[in-house]
């Protein structure tokens, strides 16, 4: 693949080099610096939009302000493709994403550029004003700069920092990206609460910097920008702008693409700032690369693809994926049943509610990035009747746990979990891992908890949930694509707390859970080639457990080993508590509890990572023949 000409781009080394170029110098550069990052996304695949929206914006800060004593903090870190090639990773920069390679997001550990990570949104505010007291108080930082888009800037946590570092007055600056777009289209009342703060005194008072850029926009910018620049600066009789109120000052709304606007803009508020300060900066999504902009998503997220026609690679799949199965399982539950409503924060399309929205569109909403408020919402959904189905990613549902615990688990309200991305994820890395869910939901009281070995299953237990209306259910299923299994056109609902035997064998029996199944029964066969039977099991439920099955399989083995595609301290866990609980280790049992390790896992594929954390078949058979005190040795099956 040719690589882009970039005589300017190859002349940095580091954001100093940036400080030597006059101001069109550098508007050349973000040119080079935006066909650089095409170049290399469409060999690693990636957040492209983002980051090809951030491309002036990235150039500029890094020439104005002085990173890495300066602390650049981007929010959720997915457009942080330019930084990182300013930020001498620009070698690396093919890696992106790959096993040992860069990660996707921002990470203290990669550079001293990245002074926090990120990847979960609406952070970036409060890390900033914790910088901003660190200087204060005389560690050796200077600025605190934070990037925020206007997707992220609608989550709680976001305005709980504005709250705080308005309070605390200190020298701050925070740059909204507003594209108008999340990773769908932006939802909520706050850009249309926004709308009604136009021209009032705060605005005014950083007027010299504001004047004339709302008409200096192109065209279809200019609504945009008045949209935003109505969005923070108030009209029509409210009291104030949010901003300003917050206790910013407001500088904007400016052409995030112009870059003399950018630096005008930056070196004013740099030199002036004694507070903290919102720069409220218009960008497009996926700008400068035609397929993305006009992608319905403004290639949010792409796999690799050709440059020249944007194309992605993308292989046919022999099964569906489970986000779509639970997608048409929880469309045809709500066409069946009236009260089946469903909760997603921000990402419809990632959960599959989408496939609802399109028949039922009254009975899907969109939060936004608001996991917490959205279980507060799905118990209060539930409370009146309604049978909400709250589809969250595993990872992202750890932002809303309090609300899980106090206001469902607790009032024993039959919310309706919808787990996606549960287990390893593959490029998103560790920061994406739905590692957690299991131990933190099966340790709530009144929780049932479930996993899905395939798409029936996954199926049934949508429809299992749907009918359990006596207190909170969850239910896991992995990223990607099922086994291939047949579907049941009407799935029957499972019998609460009752697992399956897949297999019989006399030796060994596994107890998994959830969709490590697949896995589980290629190591049965690989032992049979040891003349070593296994059991295989499918749990099913991690809550209620099935203890006739558990005792069945310690009974009739001479051990027994759980397998779960999640942390210790979850399914494997819940089995050893019941079984001590109950005596059974005074007996003598053998058990093993294969889990994911207690370390983070970086990026790779989600077969690298397995067997990174020692889960692959081969490990399986490894643990299985140590458990039974035989030689342990992997014989491989034939392809
Ligand atoms: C807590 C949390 N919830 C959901 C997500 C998934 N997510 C990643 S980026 C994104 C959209 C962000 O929109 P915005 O901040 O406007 O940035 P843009 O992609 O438009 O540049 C979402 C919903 C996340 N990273 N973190
Ligand atoms: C940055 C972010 O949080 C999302 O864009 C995430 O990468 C989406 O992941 P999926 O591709 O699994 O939907
Ligand atoms: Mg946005």
């Amino acid at each position: 693949m040719t690589r882009p000409d970039t005589p300017i781009l190859d002349r940095v080394a580091g954001p100093a080099d940036l400080k030597r170029m006059d101001d069109r110098t550098l508007a050349k550069l973000s040119d080079e610096l935006r066909a650089e990052v095409i170049s290399a996304v469409s060999e690693t695949g990636g957040h492209l939009g983002s980051s090809l929206g951030v491309v002036e914006l990235t150039v500029a800060i890094h020439a104005v302000f002085n990173t890495p004593m300066d602390k650049l903090i981007f929010d959720v870190g997915h457009q942080c493709y330019p930084h990182k090639v300013l930020t001498g990773r620009r070698d690396r920069i093919r890696t992106l994403r790959q096993k040992g390679g860069l990660s996707g997001f921002t990470k203290r550990s990669e550079s001293e550029y990245d002074p926090f990570g990120a990847a979960h949104s609406s952070t970036s505010i409060s890390a900033a004003l914790g910088f901003a007291v660190g200087r204060d108080m005389g560690k050796p930082t200077g600025d605190a700069i934070a990037v925020i888009g206007d997707g992220s800037i609608s989550a709680g946590m976001a305005y709980e920092a504005m709250n705080n570092a308005g309070a605390e007055g200190r020298r701050l600056f925070v740059i909204l990206n507003d594209n108008e777009m999340s990773i769908a289209p932006p939802v909520g009342a706050m850009s249309t609460y926004l709308s009604s703060l136009y021209g009032q005194e705060p605005f005014q008072k950083m007027k010299s910097l504001a004047e004339g850029f709302e008409s200096a926009l192109p065209g279809p910018m200019r609504d945009g920008a008045r949209r935003a620049r109505e969005l923070v600066t108030g009209q029509g009789g409210e009291s104030g702008s949010l901003f300003t109120a917050l206790g910013f000052d407001y500088l904007g709304p400016i052409d995030g693409h112009d870059m003399g606007q950018l630096l005008s803009v930056l070196r004013s508020a740099r030199a002036r700032a004694t507070g903290p300060v919102l720069i409220h900066c218009c960008t497009v999504k996926g700008k400068g690369y035609a397929p993305a902009e006009k992608a319905a998503d403004c290639g949010h997220g792409v796999s690799k693809f050709d440059p020249i026609t944007g194309v992605q690679a993308k292989s046919k799949p022999n099964a569906p994926a489970y986000t779509k199965v639970f997608g048409q399982a929880l469309c045809d539950a709500a066409a069946r049943d009236p009260d089946v409503v469903a909760v997603t924060a921000a990402m419809p399309s990632g959960t599959g509610v989408n496939i609802m929205a399109e028949r039922f569109p009254a009975r899907v909403f969109d939060v936004g990035i608001a996991e917490q408020h959205g279980v507060t919402f799905a118990a209060a959904l539930a409370a009146s009747g309604l049978k909400p189905f709250a589809a969250i990613y595993s990872t992202f549902l750890q932002r809303g746990y309090d609300q899980v615990v106090h206001d469902v688990a607790l009032q024993n309200l039959p919310v309706r979990f919808a787990i996606d991305r549960a287990g390893l994820v593959g490029a998103d890395g560790a920061t994406h891992a739905g590692a957690f869910d299991i131990g933190y939901l099966a340790s709530l009281p009144n929780m049932t908890v479930m996993a899905a070995a395939d798409e029936a299953e996954l199926a049934r237990m949508v429809e299992t949930a749907r009918g359990h209306d006596t207190g909170p259910i969850a239910f896991r299923y992995p990223r990607g694509n099922g086994t291939g299994v047949a579907i049941p056109d009407v799935p029957q609902a499972l019998e609460i707390g009752k697992g399956r035997i897949v297999s019989e064998g006399a030796d060994v029996a596994f107890l998994s859970f959830g969709a490590h199944l697949g896995e589980v029964e290629t190591a049965a066969s690989m032992l049979a080639l040891q003349g070593v039977t296994a059991t295989v099991a499918d749990a099913r439920f991690a809550k209620p457990l099935d203890m006739d099955l558990i005792r069945q399989l310690a009974r009739h083995h001479k051990a027994v080993l759980t397998v779960e595609q999640g942390a210790q301290g979850g399914f494997g866990a819940q089995v050893l508590h019941a079984l001590a609980a109950e005596g059974a280790f005074d007996k003598g049992l053998a058990i093993r509890t294969l889990t994911l390790p207690d370390r983070f896992i970086d990026q790779a594929s989600p077969a690298d990572m397995y067997a990174d954390a020692q889960l692959s078949a081969n490990d399986l058979v490894l643990a299985a023949m140590r458990a039974l005190g035989r030689d342990a040795k992997v014989v491989p099956l034939r392809a």
